[in-house]
């Protein structure tokens, strides 16, 4: 009776719900049947529809019409049920907070992600794209591999000699037990997420899948505690302090580990940041800025290795900003010139997007784009599907980057049809950072090798938090005639 008065109340579309389980048992999906259901439910029932999930009811929007008025709001910030399974392991760190404690925090860590700061990070970045050619020219033997779990090392060995001014050089070592826990772990969250039985604790806490869990997340915070008591241990040797972190150099630019020791050294409120704060924001981060940009790169890669003639477009503008010697290292501002790998890269996360899908918990009874929501609703932005939308984007499963071409009288991208980066008050605070260090370690790529395709038809997305593939994300690789 409830659900009947739900549909009723929230006059949307949607799948019939039965009685206490609601929408449980259609939701029930493989991780690669997640995205395809949704797509489905989408073309049964319309750009908005509900479901529900045992007592929750989920609101799925998949057009601009309808994102760009939850996403452009600043009273719709508290994320979704769904992000409460991650809190185990990334607590009230900025991507699950909400309130006052996220609106600190965001104006407190913003700086550390100015333009001026990143411009430090471009020498770490290539010096772990140069670990990386190196290690892929053991895979020219013309036989596909799986790039996933390789360019993972580059990314997590970036993101903690950048952010966190510490290194463990992962891309050393074959085995990373963290990269794994990762992986075993976001499996686990986006099963919990998708099924609804066990999402709810009392059934999760005796399931096998506990002790998985338990396991990978300390794993995790075993290695963050490492990585915040080597960057203790360092700043106790500098000469870095709270008036040091404040003090601009020359160039204007603050200490350039701003990140953590912002966090290490800072005082927000009145007080010193607490450790398990510290830690919260240090696995937000390691999280959030490798495994994204690992997909985007993959992916980009994929696509790529489909299309000779756009890696040979990039080849083309990385000789008219560096010259004749593709040997010579860019510099950041030929970092920002390359806007054709950019359109590439805008292209590949349009099809691909690394977080395919956002939530967010309604507060109170509100109106949506003439929708009436109730209190208690969870939405989710379905940013894959708006992606391959139609009616937003011509042709959408033609890989094209000239769609993003700015001075192209054909680009027509509104705002909100591309969130890769999520938009609004809510939106990635490491984007600048993402797509510099992509633009570097594809353009190297491009520039050592020629990418070709694997033949398999079906890549097998998954979401599982972050866009996987569960046959690895393949292709071959042929060393590039030093011609160029
Ligand atoms: C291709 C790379 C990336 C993509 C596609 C991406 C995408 C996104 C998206 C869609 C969101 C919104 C998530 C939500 O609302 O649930 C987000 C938030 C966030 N991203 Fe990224 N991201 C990328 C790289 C990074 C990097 C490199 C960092 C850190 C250096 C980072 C840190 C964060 C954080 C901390 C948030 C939460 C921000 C907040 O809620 O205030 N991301 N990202």
């Amino acid at each position: 009776i409830i659900f009947i008065k739900d549909c009723n109340t929230f006059n949307l579309p949607g799948p019939r719900p039965l009685p206490l389980i609601g929408n449980g048992l259609l939701l029930l999906t493989k991780s690669r049947g997640f995205l395809p259901l949704l797509h489905k439910l989408r073309k049964q029932y319309g750009n908005v529809f509900r479901a529900h999930l045992l007592h929750t009811v989920y609101i799925v929007l998949s057009h601009p019409k309808y994102i760009e008025a939850v996403m452009s709001r600043n009273d719709l910030i508290t994320k979704g049920y769904s992000y409460y399974f991650l809190k185990p392991w990334l607590g009230d760190g900025l991507l699950t907070s909400t309130g006052h404690r996220w609106r600190t925090t965001r104006k407190f860590l913003t700086p550390a992600f100015h333009f001026k700061i990143l411009q430090n990070f471009l020498p770490v970045f290539l010096k772990n794209e140069k670990i990386l050619i190196k290690k892929l020219q053991n895979y020219t033997d013309g036989k596909a591999f799986d790039t996933f779990p390789i360019i993972a090392l580059t990314a997590l060995d970036n993101i903690t000699e950048s952010i966190m001014g510490v290194s463990f050089e992962a891309q050393n070592n074959s085995e990373s037990k963290y990269v794994k826990a990762i992986e075993s772990l976001t499996k686990i969250l986006s099963l919990r997420m998708r099924n609804p039985f066990i999402g709810e604790d009392p059934i999760f806490n005796f399931l096998p899948y506990k002790k998985v869990q338990d396991e990978a997340t300390e794993i995790l915070h075993s290695h963050t505690r490492k990585v915040i008591n080597l960057r203790r241990e360092e700043l106790k040797k500098s000469e870095i302090n709270i008036n040091s972190l404040n003090e601009n150099s020359d160039l204007g630019i603050k200490n350039k580990h701003a990140f953590l020791d912002l966090l290490l050294l800072s005082e927000v409120d009145g007080k010193q940041i607490s450790d398990e704060h510290v830690m919260e924001e240090v696995n937000t981060f390691m999280f959030e800025g490798h495994d994204t940009t690992t997909s985007g790169i993959c992916f980009a890669l994929y696509c790529l290795s489909k299309h000779p003639e756009i890696q040979e477009k990039i080849l083309e503008e990385q000789k008219s900003i560096i010259g004749d010697n593709l040997d010579r290292d860019p510099i950041f501002t030929e970092v920002q010139q390359m806007k054709y790998l950019e359109t590439v890269i805008k292209e590949s996360l349009r099809m691909y997007p690394s977080v395919p899908v956002i939530g967010r918990l309604v507060t109170k009874d509100t109106e949506i784009a003439g929708l009436k929501i109730k209190k208690k609703a969870s939405i989710l932005v379905n940013i894959f599907e708006m992606h391959r939308h139609p009616d937003v984007y011509d042709n959408p499963m033609e890989f094209r980057p000239e769609r993003f071409d700015t001075d192209s009288a054909s680009s027509a991208v509104n705002a909100f049809s591309w969130l890769a980066f999520s938009a609004g008050p809510r939106n990635c605070i490491g984007q600048k950072f993402a797509m510099m260090e992509m633009k570097v370690t594809i353009a190297s790529i491009i520039k050592h090798f020629i990418l070709l395709p694997e033949n398999m038809q079906d890549i097998g997305l998954c979401a599982e938090l972050i866009l996987r593939s569960d046959t690895g994300v393949k292709l071959k690789l042929k060393p590039r005639d030093k011609m160029y």
